[in-house]
């Protein structure tokens, strides 16, 4: 699956070849080199990713030099430097979200991976149980509290994302944040206690008042703003009148296919779930005629 669109994906190396690893310290120059300045991701200008040496004579010994994993068995490696590092000449800063289908698709993903375990070294720089500042463990992703011992490993968010169908229409919601006249599936994060079926069963009747059923898994998607793992299923409408949730849900409709809005970007699961189940409503409808 690649939707790349102006840059060579490398496939001989597909994202199945990646295997995530860990060392506190890479220092390799010939490793594949993931570099953040901040939130943003530094490629060169065909979007190929760049030389750490390079990066370093210009901006300085990194904040973070981890390996993360290897592609094909080329070693990964994140270097990570603060906002407030000058941007460096010959390089382009690009927001995750934006850059993807303009970059090799692997090294995007492994770019997400990057960045989470870039916001999970900073955020755990002091133990959560004791307050002592935390040491990164040599050989897996974990700040390491030497008082007390606890280990504080990278936080991913598990979050359910569920569409609705209902004969030949489905519900689709806009949050506040979304840009104008764009709809997607209704998303929320599990909470503790809350088994995933749980969450959506809540969330719907939370965010749009409706009840469900026949609850179906679809796919799962890592989604790094900042840290969660999306669980996406499909359901069945099983009652109930929309009643819009104050300040999550700004608007929620039950569309026909014919009258789709705009919907997400390509890289999220929310596009593939909606576009999935679109093409089988569509199938299932040419049997019936
Ligand atoms: N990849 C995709 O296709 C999509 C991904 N998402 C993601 O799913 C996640 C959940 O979606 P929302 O509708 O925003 O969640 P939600 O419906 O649970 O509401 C968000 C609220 O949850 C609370 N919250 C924030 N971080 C949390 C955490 N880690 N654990 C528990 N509660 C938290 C905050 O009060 C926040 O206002 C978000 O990260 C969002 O970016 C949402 C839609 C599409
Ligand atoms: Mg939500
Ligand atoms: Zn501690």
């Amino acid at each position: 699956m690649n939707f790349c669109r102006d840059c060579a994906y490398d496939e001989s190396m597909p994202l199945s070849s990646f295997v995530p690893a860990f060392a506190s310290r890479c220092a390799d120059d010939q490793a594949r080199c993931y570099a953040f300045v901040g939130e943003e991701l530094l490629l060169d200008d065909s979007r190929g990713l760049p030389r750490a040496q390079v990066l370093i004579e210009q901006l300085g010994s990194p904040e973070l030099d981890y390996l993360i994993g290897h592609r094909a068995g080329e070693p990964c490696r994140l270097l990570f430097w603060p906002q407030t590092t000058q941007a460096p000449s010959g390089w382009v800063n690009h927001n995750l979200r934006a850059i993807y289908g303009h970059m090799d698709e692997a090294d995007f993903w492994i770019a997400t991976r990057a960045k989470q375990m870039a916001t999970w070294d900073r955020e755990h720089r002091f133990c959560g149980v004791c307050g002592t500042k935390t040491e990164v463990a040599a050989h897996e992703p974990a700040r390491v509290c030497p008082a007390c011992g606890y280990r504080h490993y990278p936080r991913v968010s598990p979050a359910i994302m569920v569409l609705i169908r209902d004969g030949d229409r489905l519900l689709l919601a806009r949050s506040p944040h979304f840009k104008p006249g764009m709809y997607s599936a209704l998303a929320g994060f599990v909470e503790a206690g809350e088994s995933c079926e749980d969450t959506i069963h809540r969330e719907v009747m939370e965010e749009v008042g409706l009840r469900v059923k026949n609850l179906q898994w679809f796919d799962s998607q890592s989604w790094p703003f900042p840290h969660s793992l999306m669980l996406a299923f499909t359901a069945d409408y099983d009652g109930g009148e929309i009643v819009c949730q104050p300040d999550e849900i700004e608007d929620a409709q039950w569309f026909t296919l014919d009258r789709l809005p705009d919907l997400p970007m390509r890289a999220s699961i929310a596009r593939r779930l909606i576009e999935a189940t679109v093409a089988r409503m569509q199938a299932d409808a040419a049997i019936d005629q």
